[in-house]
């Protein structure tokens, strides 16, 4: 079965709403765990360079047999990077053992240095318009471009110079978390939203939460369905479910 609802970005593309996450997924479980959620319908995966698996991800896309151009892959651009686009994403694409991004996504909009500190040095809008730049030079590497945790207040200094409107805005969205107003402002520039964190993140807390559990009981699905497709049926919005657990890969879908 292959999982097959879309979104449009701005570029044309479509972007499948079930997207698997890869945060906190280790070296020697992604593998594996990228290769089930293949195998079970998802279309669309989501990395970083901060995750440190960017390789492994890639060896979970070989060994699932899914040919390249049946994946929408998406990996970030590193806070630590933003002096180097072109350099960071080069190192991507050599470490997921691919010649091109589905989407390439500025993180954070906070450069940072190698030691954990604000790098004041740049702004994160030049390190926007150094990936437009790229997205520009380079179309057969990056399809697409778009940005992660920027809120209404830094878009509205974004776009007043970007001559590129990002394609995504990756943010954090659930029920402890719902971000309406910024939400909104995305869907009106046509900008897709990608939900991430849709059961609360790190152990999943809202998958005990008492009024979810009665609507999952209610509707005779489990918690997890609920919380996700609470993200999924927005129009315009997309959502990433992570899990290094076969079973749950599989149910989430
Ligand atoms: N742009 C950004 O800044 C961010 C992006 N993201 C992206 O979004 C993805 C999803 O968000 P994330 O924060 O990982 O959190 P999620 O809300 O997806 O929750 C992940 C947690 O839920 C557990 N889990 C998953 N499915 C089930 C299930 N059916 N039953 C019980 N437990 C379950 C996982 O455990 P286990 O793996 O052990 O099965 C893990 O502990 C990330 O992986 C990443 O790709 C996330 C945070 C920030
Ligand atoms: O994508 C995942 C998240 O952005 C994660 O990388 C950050 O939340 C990080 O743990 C931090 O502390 O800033």
């Amino acid at each position: 079965m292959v999982v097959s609802q879309f979104e449009k970005l701005n570029t044309g593309a479509l972007i499948p709403t079930l997207g698997f996450g890869t945060w906190q997924s280790k070296p020697g479980a992604v593998e594996r765990a990228v290769e089930v959620a293949l195998r079970n319908g998802y279309r669309h995966i989501d990395t970083a360079t901060a995750y440190r698996n960017e390789k492994e991800v890639g060896t979970g896309i070989k060994a699932s047999g899914v040919p390249r151009e049946e994946i929408f892959l998406v990996t970030k651009l590193s806070n630590t990077s933003h002096k180097s686009p072109l350099e960071a994403l080069e190192s991507s694409l050599k470490a997921l053992d691919t010649t091109y991004l589905d989407l390439w996504l500025m993180h954070w909009p906070a450069p940072m240095t190698s030691d954990g500190k604000a790098d004041k040095s740049i702004n994160w809008i030049d390190t926007w318009k150094a990936m437009e730049k790229v997205y520009k030079d380079h179309p057969n590497k990056v399809k697409a471009i778009g940005v992660s945790n920027v809120s209404v207040e830094f878009f509205e200094k974004l776009l007043k110079e970007a001559t590129v409107i990002p394609a995504v805005n990756q943010l954090e969205l659930h029920p402890g978390c719902v971000q309406e107003d910024l939400v909104k402002y995305c869907l009106d520039k046509g900008i897709v939203v990608t939900a991430y964190s849709p059961l609360g993140s790190s152990d999943s807390p809202l998958l005990t939460h008492p009024v979810v559990d009665k609507i999952a009981t209610k509707h005779g699905a489990t918690a997890s369905n609920i919380l996700i497709s609470l993200q999924a049926n927005k129009p315009g919005v997309t959502v990433l479910t992570k899990s290094v657990t076969p079973e749950r890969i599989i149910a989430n879908a």
